[in-house]
């Protein structure tokens, strides 16, 4: 445990899973998560990583045929989710998590707010953008018409939009993209919550209007001392804006950090393949190297290791082997957690184990063939990038 006071929320083993005729998709298969006041705390990951699953699951509003089935979430010492064994032993919710009322009524928008990635869905066109803002804040704030009115102009000041009071009578379709992003910001904020959750807030925006509207929320951050869960695929955006990280691949944590020991001392080779498929300043486009492979269904994950079909350090012993977000170092007095059982904190023989030949993936490029050499026990050839050092 790392730290001075409570989080602010708690996630504990959150399991999320949809009952499809196709089988159970264990969207959110047991992550385990901190907030503290005051943090933005990033959950990172490839498109259907269980990103939005996780972050809806934690305002409960996981619909049909989705299902939370296990694990806790506390958010200022109330239980958000819980489960206790009932008098026949089966697993029912616990007495003292909150009402689907209670949800309503207190957590969502009040304390817990949520930015999405597309404004137009959140926004009403019909309804010009002040009023709805208005409205909003007239309904969860106990202020007159007027005052609500006064407020939502300053909202919309406080967001960097010009001319709040002319503005205030348009309608979403007459804001640009960033614009739009921008009155989301001010009804997120409108009523001072204490978390937001935004679900990939900036990606349908263009690289300048993307930096905008960071800077934007890392001021408002500073000023409110709001708490934020930042969802993205975005390394580049984790950089800019987060405390903490936490890497999830099909369903599960693999690794959990501060932001700067994610990039300067990376422990999961799935991180690290994240890192290596952004722009940097020390590469040239060309050397970007895009994640081989595509990730496996949510359905019917890969034994063992859940990245081991597409990990270049991979051995025998990660398919049979499913690896815990163990911690593996300190930074600075905070664990840092990794899944990946090449480090010490796991002991079940990685180093004795034969690296795997990468399995020939459905690439009609035959060059692929050219590795089965791999499954040689004389080391790693292809492939197999330095990370076992001398462990
Ligand atoms: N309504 C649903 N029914 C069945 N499966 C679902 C449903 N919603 C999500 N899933 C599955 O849950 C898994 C996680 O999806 P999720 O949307 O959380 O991913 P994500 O990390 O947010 O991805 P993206 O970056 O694309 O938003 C995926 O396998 C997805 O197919
Ligand atoms: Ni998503």
């Amino acid at each position: 445990m790392s730290s001075e006071s409570e989080p602010l929320l708690r996630v504990e083993n959150l399991k999320t899973q949809f009952f499809t005729e196709a089988g159970t998709v264990r969207a959110v298969d047991g992550i385990s998560f901190d907030v503290h006041e005051g943090e933005i705390v990033g959950l990172v990951g490839e498109s259907g990583a269980g990103k939005s699953v996780a972050s809806m699951s934690l305002l409960r509003l996981v619909e049909s045929p989705g299902e939370i089935v296990g694990g806790e979430i506390t958010y200022k010492g109330e239980t958000i989710f819980g489960l206790e064994e009932g008098p026949d032993g089966e697993l029912q919710e616990r007495e003292d998590m909150l009402s689907n009322q209670e949800m309503r009524d207190r957590i969502r928008g009040n304390e817990i707010a949520v930015i999405f990635q597309d404004p137009m869905e959140s926004l009403n066109p019909v309804f010009t953008v002040g009023g709805q803002l208005r409205e909003f804040i007239e309904l969860n704030r106990d202020l007159s018409s007027e005052q609500a009115r006064q407020e939502a102009v300053e909202m919309l000041r406080e967001v960097g939009i010009p001319d709040p009071e002319q503005r205030y009578d348009e309608y979403p379709h007459q804001f640009s993209g960033g614009m739009r992003q921008r009155v989301l910001i001010a009804m997120a904020l409108a009523c001072e919550p204490s978390l937001i959750i935004a679900d990939e807030p900036t990606t349908a925006l263009d690289v300048t209007v993307e930096g905008q509207i960071i800077d934007l929320v890392d001021d408002l951050q500073e000023k409110y001392g709001t708490s934020f869960i930042w969802v993205t695929h975005d390394m580049g955006v984790v950089a800019e804006i987060c405390d903490r990280v936490n890497v999830m691949y099909l369903g599960e944590i693999v690794e959990q950090s501060p932001v700067d020991e994610l990039f300067y001392d990376t422990k999961h080779p799935y991180t690290e393949a994240l890192l290596d498929s952004i722009p940097r300043p020390d590469k040239t486009v060309g050397e970007l190297d895009p994640i081989e492979g595509v990730m496996p269904e949510a359905i019917s994950p890969p034994s063992g290791c859940r990245f081991h079909p597409r990990c270049p350090d991979a051995r025998e012993v990660c398919q049979r082997v499913h690896p815990e977000n163990k911690q593996v170092d300190t930074a600075e007095g905070v664990p840092h957690r990794a899944a990946c059982v090449k480090h010490d904190a796991f002991d079940v023989g990685y180093d004795e184990s034969v690296p795997l030949a990468k399995s020939p993936q459905v690439t009609a490029d035959s060059s692929a063939n050219t590795e089965t050499s791999v499954t040689d026990p004389e080391r790693g050839t292809a492939g197999s990038s330095g990370g076992e050092g001398s462990e």
